[in-house]
């Protein structure tokens, strides 16, 4: 049995007398030691979803199963209990300002009822597994947003969670900042079998760290699975929007009508309608500059590179390209990067 099950949950908020269905019913299976990506954009349901995974939110509908436990079921001092295997971290940390970075970890414990001896104890050999050794006296606002990040994730691995839920955890930090809690946390899922849950709306940090994903739109799991399956071949809408983006759209190609007193050049409009855009996929670990510089030299005509893009998909380099295509070479460029083990795609110029 998944360590965490969403079964058909449902959703709904009474806003000034107005019905605001925030999920509708999603079921997901999260195993164990994974580390789970959700994914939406702005009001698709991801803040709502996490509360409810943890039953801070009661959902309307549906069951939530933790460890083979249906919240639903537990009575209030059982379901505080199973909320200490589940902690969290937030995107603007929500620390206590007025207490130095050892006392944010040690305060939780106390309130759980551990001797102060035994809280400081821990408290400092959490700080050494975040990095912040020699940060114990500081005050948060003393720290950067990464630092303060470590302290909230030291503070969540206090009670030993099994599960941590990271809602928007990297959201207000710089990419570099990004990628080292990004580090930490694939760090403590793997000493620690900590399952991981990542909401977020950057499709970077799913790509970095996740195995699998579940995209949302409106309330729905519109699209969910294997993190490599779904970023090489996103089916549904939302999907092809979060990963492919409006590259195609907002590249000179796809950026549709001219603004107004704008003239377009007759040369430029026809090779506007007569390109097509590919979006190719290196699924291995493969430099693709000779590929592309290849074919241009085989084809002997230019192409348009209007994206490149190349990321660390659990730790293997992959990469991705949109090119614009001559129409009438279409068919020969595809069959000449097929062979060399590319995976290509037509991508509709107006995606988003
Ligand atoms: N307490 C509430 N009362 C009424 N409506 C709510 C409440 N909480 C959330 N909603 C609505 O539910 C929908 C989903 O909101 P939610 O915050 O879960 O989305 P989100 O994907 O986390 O978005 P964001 O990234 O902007 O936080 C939105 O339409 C929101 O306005």
């Amino acid at each position: 049995m998944a360590q965490i099950i969403l079964d058909h949950i449902s959703k709904r908020f009474v806003a000034d007398g107005r019905n605001v269905d925030a999920l509708k019913d999603i079921s997901l299976e999260i195993e164990k030691g994974e580390i789970y990506g959700i994914i939406g954009m702005s009001g698709a349901g991801k803040s709502t979803l996490v509360r409810c995974l943890n039953y801070l939110e009661k959902p309307t509908d549906g069951k939530v199963f933790i460890e083979g436990n249906e919240l639903g079921s537990l009575k209030e001092r059982q379901l505080r209990e199973k909320r200490r295997s589940i902690a969290m971290i937030f995107q603007h940390f929500n620390l206590l300002m007025q207490k130095t970075v050892l006392d944010n970890i040690v305060f939780p414990l106390l309130i759980q009822g551990e001797k102060k001896s035994a809280a400081r104890q821990r408290a400092k050999e959490l700080l050494q597994v975040v990095g912040l050794t020699e940060k114990e006296k500081d005050y948060p606002s003393q720290l950067s947003g990464g630092q303060k990040q470590r302290v909230a994730i030291a503070r969540a691995l206090a009670s030993n969670p099994h599960i941590l839920l990271c809602d928007e955890a990297t959201s207000a930090l710089d990419p570099q900042t990004t990628q080292s809690i990004l580090r930490l946390l694939r760090q403590i899922n793997q000493e620690y079998g900590i399952t991981i849950v990542m909401i977020t709306h950057q499709m970077d940090v799913i790509r970095e760290i996740c195995e699998k994903v579940a995209i949302i739109e409106q309330g729905r799991v519109v699209e969910s699975g294997y993190v490599e399956a779904i970023f090489n071949h996103p089916k549904s809408d939302a999907g092809r929007r979060l990963i492919i983006g409006d590259a195609a759209a907002g590249s000179q190609l796809g950026a549709g009508q001219p603004e107004e007193g704008q003239l377009e050049k007759p040369e430029e409009r026809n090779r506007m309608e007569t390109e097509v855009i590919f979006r190719i996929v290196f699924t291995e670990n493969s430099a693709f500059e000779p590929v592309i510089a290849n074919m241009i030299l085989h084809i002997g005509e230019p192409i348009n590179i209007l994206r490149a893009d190349t990321k660390n998909v659990n730790g293997i380099a992959k990469g991705e390209m949109l090119l614009g295509i001559p129409e009438h070479r279409r068919r020969e460029i595809e069959n000449y990067l097929t062979e060399k083990g590319l995976e290509v795609e037509e991508v509709d110029r107006h995606v988003q």
